[in-house]
């Protein structure tokens, strides 16, 4: 067998156009969506995901506004300038970019951005929304991810999903949506004994560790989804993901590739909540 490609670039593209159309009729009513991304430092990883972000907002006809911070920027500096924005009514959605310089505390800054604002969905207020089955904002990824198995029809309820990993970016919220969908969740890693006779059930197999070749063919059932959200560098410095992918593309029905797979689908993911937020100021005008 050879897999088919979940194809994230062509998607994503897809989901641009939808986005472009809603958004000019957001115009129609004199709103125009507002994304402010905050970017501290020049860290060369987060520089390329922002310069990416951007040009698919404005693709789509964004307000998009990016804050440059310099790395030596205090914590309060930072926070005023989240405040600001919070208030600014322009600004539908608003992120601070990850990874932060270590003056700076990542778990603050993620609560003290507005929850009807934050469109990574990192605070308190939206992870308890995610898990309560409310409306909310909610990651990037795994929303993108979530997308991506919506337009290859891939079946949610009932199925085994295993996540492996257990971030609060991907891991956990992935297995939030997951669920939201009636699957059955395992959630492993790196604690977990035995992890191959796990990921050899999965129907649906997600993995968000960050280890290149961790799993390959032998560690999955045949005719399983392998969603692949790994980003690490090769020794040529080549993007490669988590799956070592031609042995896995042998015995899965569908697979991601890196790049080109979730890496679209999680600045998708962040659109699809800006453009749903700016929606809901219209409902509230009218
Ligand atoms: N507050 C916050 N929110 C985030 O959503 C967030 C973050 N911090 N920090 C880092 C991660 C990572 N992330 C990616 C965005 C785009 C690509 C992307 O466009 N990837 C392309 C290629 C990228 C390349 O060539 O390096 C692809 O996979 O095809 C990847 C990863 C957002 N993140």
């Amino acid at each position: 067998m050879t897999a088919t490609i979940l194809d994230g670039t062509k998607v994503a593209k897809r989901a641009d156009q939808v986005f472009q159309e809603t958004v000019q009729e957001l115009k129609q009513h004199q709103i125009i969506p507002g994304l402010a991304v905050i970017l501290v430092g020049d860290n060369p990883a987060s520089a390329v995901y922002v310069r990416n972000k951007q040009r698919r907002a404005e693709k789509i006809g964004l307000n998009y506004q990016l804050f440059h911070l310099p790395v030596t920027v205090s914590q309060d500096e930072l926070l005023e300038l989240i405040q600001r924005l919070n208030q600014d009514p322009q600004v539908d959605g608003l992120m601070v970019q990850m990874p932060l310089p270590a003056q700076i505390d990542a778990m603050v800054v993620m609560n003290t951005i507005a929850p009807e604002k934050d469109v990574d969905g990192f605070s308190i207020a939206n992870v308890g929304r995610l898990w309560s089955g409310m409306f909310g904002n909610f990651p990037g990824t795994p929303r993108g991810i979530m997308r991506l198995l919506h337009e290859y029809q891939v079946p949610i309820a009932g199925q085994h999903a295993v996540v492996i990993g257990r971030s609060d970016i991907v891991g956990k919220p992935m297995a939030a949506l997951l669920l939201r969908e009636n699957a059955t969740v395992t959630i492993a890693h790196s604690h977990t004994r035995d992890l191959r006779s796990l990921t050899r059930q999965a129907d649906i197999l997600v993995v968000a560790v960050g280890q290149a070749g961790l799993i390959s063919g032998a560690d999955i059932k045949p005719g399983a989804v392998v969603v692949d959200v790994g980003m690490n560098r090769n020794e040529a410095g080549k993007l490669v993901g988590d799956i070592d992918f031609p042995s896995v593309a042998q015995v899965a029905k569908m697979v991601t590739p890196v790049p080109g797979g979730v890496g679209p689908m999680t600045i998708t993911g962040l659109l699809e909540q800006v453009v749903t937020l700016a929606q809901r100021r219209v409902e509230q005008n009218d």
